[in-house]
């Protein structure tokens, strides 16, 4: 899977190949990431990507032609990429749209900054618009990187257990469950004795019932959203995975 992203701060993106899940996969090829910066494809000595906005009001805006030009230069170098433009007016994310983007060969990825982008590109250059909260952030890396992240550990051989990315909370559709290791007693607080019986059938009806309980107390609406199937599904999985240990 391929990453594009257009940034006038590439640097921020270093974390990505320093360590974690995302610097694996990017070392093993499992995934790739280019940058794309638009200061050099602004014309002139100056090279301005940003201007004032018509109308008045504070702050600037990136300019049509360098970012038009960056997107131009991304899709040429991957024509199977959609590009998509991290804002608080875009869909909100959640894990199904992270399933859906992690399913794509690649994305293109624009990162704004300032006061946002001049409108016409989100009508000529941008197939997509996605916001990963309702609040406003100083740019579009760290949302950039947050989809990068989220999409990256589900591609096959990116996680070291291939099983973890569907047992983490929200993709059952529930709420993870609880998590204890050494030692089995904290201050008085001991680790639930079904988690030391060996019985792995018992384990996996307990950490089911816990992620059903959660996700009933701290998110019912994520409840309401689960269709029948999917809680079939989930006692399939539970059923096989009882089998497989
Ligand atoms: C221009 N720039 C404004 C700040 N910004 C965000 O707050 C944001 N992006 O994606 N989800 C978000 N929330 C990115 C774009």
């Amino acid at each position: 899977m391929r990453f594009d992203v257009i940034t006038l701060f590439p640097e921020q993106f270093r974390i990505l190949s320093r360590e974690g899940v995302v610097a694996r996969a990017l070392s093993r090829g499992i995934a790739e990431l280019r940058l794309w910066n638009p200061r050099d494809f602004a014309p002139g000595p100056h090279r301005r990507v940003d201007d004032r906005p018509y109308g008045g009001g504070p702050g600037m805006v990136m300019l049509f032609e360098p970012l038009a030009a960056a997107i131009a230069a991304a899709r040429a170098a991957s024509p199977k990429s959609q590009v998509a433009y991290l804002s608080p007016q875009g869909t909100r994310l959640d894990q199904d749209a992270i399933n859906d983007i992690a399913a794509k060969p690649g994305w293109i990825l624009l990162a704004g900054r300032y006061e946002g982008i001049d409108e016409r590109l989100l009508e000529r250059c941008i197939d997509q618009e996605w916001s990963i909260g309702d609040y406003v952030l100083s740019g579009g890396e760290l949302p950039a990187m947050v989809v990068m992240d989220a999409a990256i550990r589900l591609l096959p051989g990116a996680l070291g257990h291939e099983r973890s990315a569907y047992e983490d909370s929200h993709m059952s559709g529930l709420l993870d469950c609880p998590h204890f290791s050494r030692p089995e007693e904290i201050d008085g607080l001991r680790v639930p004795k079904v988690l030391l019986s060996g019985d792995h059938g018992a384990i996996a009806r307990w950490r089911r019932q816990q992620a059903l309980g959660r996700t009933w107390l701290k998110r019912p609406d994520l409840l309401a959203k689960m269709t029948l199937d999917q809680a079939t599904t989930l006692d399939q999985a539970t059923t096989l995975d009882q089998e497989a240990r």
